[in-house]
């Protein structure tokens, strides 16, 4: 018996045995399947009985009835339901105290004295007090109970029935709420969804000791920055979690040191910069999941809102002890060779993440992450915030969905490590020039080959998260088919290899290699495990015959039992004379023969009644129960043996994560390479030529994602020439000032030549005829006006606030694209400030500028600037009509056709005539140009 206890606290203990408690998998309780709760002590049996007994979730408010319904917890009808701090009973309907009620003082862990407790609650309120900040979920037979404030909390937000538990003579009844072992990943998914922290303790034995509590502790900690679990990751972006460390005193001019990693990928990066500024902007474009940092939990400056803030101690970022935890961390004798002697605050920040990580994983050090890499602003395209809004990168700017944005309209990816890449590569388009180079030329090679391109989808597309299956497999939490799905994924990389094997570029060679230890790895799996291994890892099943000698002797004495059990039915049906005798098997009530009611009469002698049912009897004999504890023993030995064979399986696969995630970002790359090439091959793209200037030349450009989504009409393709010679010799504008009619085309042209840029710096072929283009530095976005009401800033403040940063940054090499600057304040403020900051980008800048606006009278300034040319949307007008063109063409336009936009748009008719009269009447005094030349600098 020993032993088997022992084997027990083996497989509760087992990390696998929390990723179990998400993966539906039962307790171990082979052992002991007729009385769970047998030799607890007198408080656990309590709650387990409570815990187990009554229905936990409901999707009503609880009523005095359904809070201690008659099948309820121990508290039986009549009973007094959750007290007040003076112990007195609540009146029936009352049993529930509402969340935000002044609560009674045993509302709160901390305001009880923990030695007038129960001992269950006495250990939960010690764990409670470790972990202030998390929800903790605390393990009772079947279900997980919270208590005090997080039962209250908790049954609001998931919407659970809120009861009472009795916490001892002196504190009467405390708040409990719990929710099934079973459904605990799903729930615990809404709570980190929600941006909460929560601590698991589990049960870490199946059998306490004589007069002793079960052994429970804590065995994972889930935050939205850490979580491993499948079901709680979305599958196609990055789950980042950041630590945060400022110089000094955190002045907004200050230096400060970023570390970013993804958990489930085992990504990690660092940098290090100066200014609140550009760290507010950074952390605007990572969206992480979550952000530690040794300050108070209150949101500073440089915090986006609504980012989830973790406060921590300050030890760990500080160089000393992040330098230890680093080099622990990566077994290295010194951090020389990771290049961050010039980068000492991306250095203590890193410290502080592992700390972090350190605390919320029951194995921290297992939890596989590449050593953190230094990477600096300029590595990448810079897109501030507004301009990846404007764009659309990710999602719209209405609905903040993906459809319609770039990401949709280009992700043709198979797997979700290949929807993860495109998503990086849109978010940070490169710079280098090589780089771009190596991906286009890998583009050009597979849209060229349509049939490797087909091949090499139609192999990616069962591929599993190589990425990520890896993590779980280092972390422990990895499940058989997790493995089995690893092993898949594994196995189709020689087949890619050989489908890429006549393939020249750069990217597509690396896939090449012949790896072959993880062909071996491959192999080892499936050596082991069969091909659709059960979800639980406790109950066996998951391996093949053969693997090992003791697992085989175990089944071999299983099958034999299994046959006596067959002779023995055989027998017993005999001597009853009843041919539909069964011998079956309960997880309660173990083996017994069950008879029809009508039969039961007749049973021989022998037999001993266990169970009656609606229909049948149920018995045991003496000889049965003889031989049902030998068969337990057995089975739970092999199913202990088979769970220490699958955790040594899994340990193995674990120590190979590093060269699984080395081959599933190639993977990872081949799949966004091949969505490119795809998007590319069927939507007519062009190649374009990268060159060494900083022109912008597109012939016959489209919108990539408008084009999609126009239904009824086809999209005009449209030229741009900016920042290049023209045919004859003549330089073309580095701004060009474009006008049109409203809803003409002008933001559509505007976001289409941003696009068509970012797109050539991801490696991407672009929806045009033919286009050549120098790499940008940087692209700018001005385009419509936000009110930025949470900031208490005016749409007007919004936009000079964006002007002004595009005037402090851009350079020549940067693309600005400007709609409607100006427009905001009066007419006359507008244009001027419209004319000097048009003049400024070209004049005192240079950048390569498109400035769409209503505001003709900047036509002139292609007369006094050498560098600024004019273009026009055109419309037709036919009668009273107005068709629109989106042609662009050259020249500026004279009239802006804002009353017949108006009346297309439903104006009433009495007012579109007003209109037309008041404008007659302004077009006869006006004098809005004179002047604005003689302010021109150039003129
Ligand atoms: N080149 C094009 N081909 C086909 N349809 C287009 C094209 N450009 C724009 N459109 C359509 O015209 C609509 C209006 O375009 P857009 O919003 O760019 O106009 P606008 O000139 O910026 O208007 P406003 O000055 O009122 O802001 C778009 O939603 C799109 O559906």
């Amino acid at each position: 018996m020993a032993r088997e206890v022992q084997q027990q606290l083996t497989l509760a203990d087992d990390p696998a045995l929390q990723g179990d408690l998400f993966g539906g998998t039962p307790e171990p309780t082979v052992l002991a399947p007729e009385s769970p709760s047998d030799g607890d002590a007198p408080d656990d049996q309590a709650l387990l009985a409570d815990a187990s007994a009554r229905p936990r979730t409901r999707r009503q408010r609880p009523t005095a009835a359904t809070a201690a319904g008659p099948e309820g917890d121990g508290e039986q009808a009549g009973d007094p339901g959750v007290g007040d701090a003076s112990g007195s009973p609540t009146p029936p309907g009352d049993a529930a105290p509402e969340p935000g009620d002044d609560l009674p003082r045993w509302h709160h862990h901390s305001l009880v004295d923990p030695a007038a407790l129960t001992p269950v609650l006495r250990h939960y309120v010690e764990l409670k007090a470790a972990h202030p900040d998390r929800v903790l979920l605390y393990r009772l037979g079947d279900f997980y109970e919270f208590f005090f404030e997080d039962a209250i909390l908790l049954s609001r937000l998931l919407e659970l029935t809120l009861t009472g538990k009795d916490a001892g003579k002196a504190l009467g009844r405390v708040p409990m709420a719990g929710i099934p072992h079973h459904a605990a990943e799903r729930y615990c998914a809404d709570l980190v969804r929600r941006g909460l922290s929560v601590a698991l303790c589990d049960q870490l034995e199946a059998t306490p000791a004589k007069g002793a509590l079960l052994r429970r502790g804590i065995t994972r900690v889930l935050t939205p920055g850490t979580v491993l679990e499948e079901g709680m990751l979305a599958a196609r972006r990055n789950n980042w979690l950041c630590a945060v460390v400022l110089d000094g005193d955190g002045s907004a001019a200050g230096r400060w040191g970023l570390a970013v990693a993804d958990v489930s990928t085992g990504e990690f990066r660092v940098t290090e910069r100066t200014g609140s500024g550009s760290l507010h902007q950074e952390l605007l474009q990572l969206e992480p999941a979550e952000v530690v940092w040794p300050g108070p939990a209150e949101a500073p400056a440089w915090c986006p809102e609504g980012l989830r803030l973790t406060s921590l101690a300050r030890t760990p970022f500080e160089a000393t002890e992040a330098d230890a935890l680093l080099r622990r961390r990566f077994r290295l004798a010194s951090l020389d060779g990771l290049g961050l002697g010039e980068a000492p605050l991306a250095l203590r920040a890193a410290g502080g993440l592992l700390a972090y990580l350190d605390t919320t994983q029951a194995e921290p050090a297992a939890i596989p992450l590449e050593m953190p890499r230094l990477w600096h602003a300029g590595d990448q395209l810079v897109l501030d915030a507004q301009t990846r809004r404007n764009l659309e990168l990710t999602r719209t700017q209405l609905g903040g969905v993906l459809q319609g944005s770039l990401l949709w309209a280009l992700d043709r990816t198979a797997t979700a490590m290949g929807g993860r890449c495109l998503r990086r590569w849109i978010e940070g388009p490169l710079v280098d020039r090589a780089a771009i180079l190596e991906r286009q030329e890998a583009v050009s090679e597979l849209v060229e080959q349509r049939p490797l391109r087909v091949g090499l989808r139609r192999l990616l597309r069962p591929m599993g998260d190589l990425e990520r299956l890896a993590g779980r497999a280092g972390a422990g939490s990895a499940s058989a088919r997790d493995l089995v799905a690893l092993a898949d994924g594994l196995e189709r990389l020689p087949r890619l290899a050989a489908l890429v094997a006549s393939c020249h570029s750069a990217p597509l060679a690396a896939l090449k290699g012949p790896w072959p230890e993880l062909a071996a790895l491959a192999e080892e799996v499936r050596h082991h495990l069969i091909d659709t291994p059960p979800l639980s890892l406790s109950e066996g099943g998951l391996l093949h015959d053969g693997v090992d000698p003791v697992l085989d002797g175990l089944r071999n004495q299983l099958d034999d039992q299994e046959a006596w059990l067959s002779r023995q039915e055989a027998i017993e049906r005999r001597a009853s004379g009843n041919p539909n005798l069964r011998l079956q098997y309960h997880r309660t009530f173990g083996y017994f023969l069950a008879v029809s009611r009508a039969r039961a009469a007749a049973v021989p002698d022998h037999w001993i009644r266990r169970q009656t049912l609606a229909n049948e009897e149920r018995f045991v004999t003496p000889e049965l129960k003889g031989r049902e504890g030998r068969i337990l023993q057995l089975r739970a030995r092999a199913c202990q043996r088979e769970y220490d064979l699958f955790c040594d399986l899994r340990r193995r696969v674990g120590e190979a994560a590093g060269p699984v995630r080395a081959a599933a970002r190639r993977v990872a790359e081949l799949d966004a390479l091949a969505s490119l090439a795809e998007v590319a091959a069927t939507g007519g793209y062009c190649r374009p030529e990268l060159s060494e200037g900083r022109e912008l030349v597109i012939e016959a450009g489209r919108h990539p994602v408008v084009e999609q989504l126009l239904v009824d009409a086809s999209f005009t393709a449209n030229d741009l020439q900016l920042g290049a010679p023209e045919a004859d010799g003549a330089p073309s504008p580095d701004l060009i000032v474009l006008t049109g009619p409203n809803a003409s085309g002008k933001s559509c042209y505007l976001r289409q030549s941003g696009l068509l840029q970012l797109m050539a710096q991801i490696g991407s072929w672009i929806p045009a005829r033919s286009a050549r283009l120098g790499i940008a530095d940087r692209i700018f976005t001005r385009v419509g006006a936000v009110d930025d009401l949470a900031s208490g800033q005016s749409t007007f403040m919004v936009e000079m606030a964006e002007t002004a940063n595009i005037l402090h940054h851009a350079s020549p090499r940067s693309l600005v694209l400007l709609d409607e600057i100006g427009r905001g304040t009066a007419t006359f403020d507008g244009l001027s400030i419209a004319w000097a900051v048009a003049e400024h980008l070209a004049e005192g800048i240079g950048a390569r500028t498109i400035f769409a606006t209503h505001y003709h009278e900047l036509n002139e300034l292609a007369e006094l600037l050498p560098n600024v040319g004019n273009a026009q949307v055109l419309v037709e007008e036919t009668g009273n009509d107005l068709v629109f063109l989106h042609r662009v063409c050259r020249g500026g336009a004279s009239r802006s056709y804002g009353i017949e936009a108006a009346r297309l748009a439903g104006v009433p008719a009495s007012v579109v005539l007003r209109a037309r009269q008041v404008l007659g009447r302004i077009e006869a005094n006006s004098h809005v140009a004179v002047g604005l030349q003689g302010g021109s600098r150039a003129a």
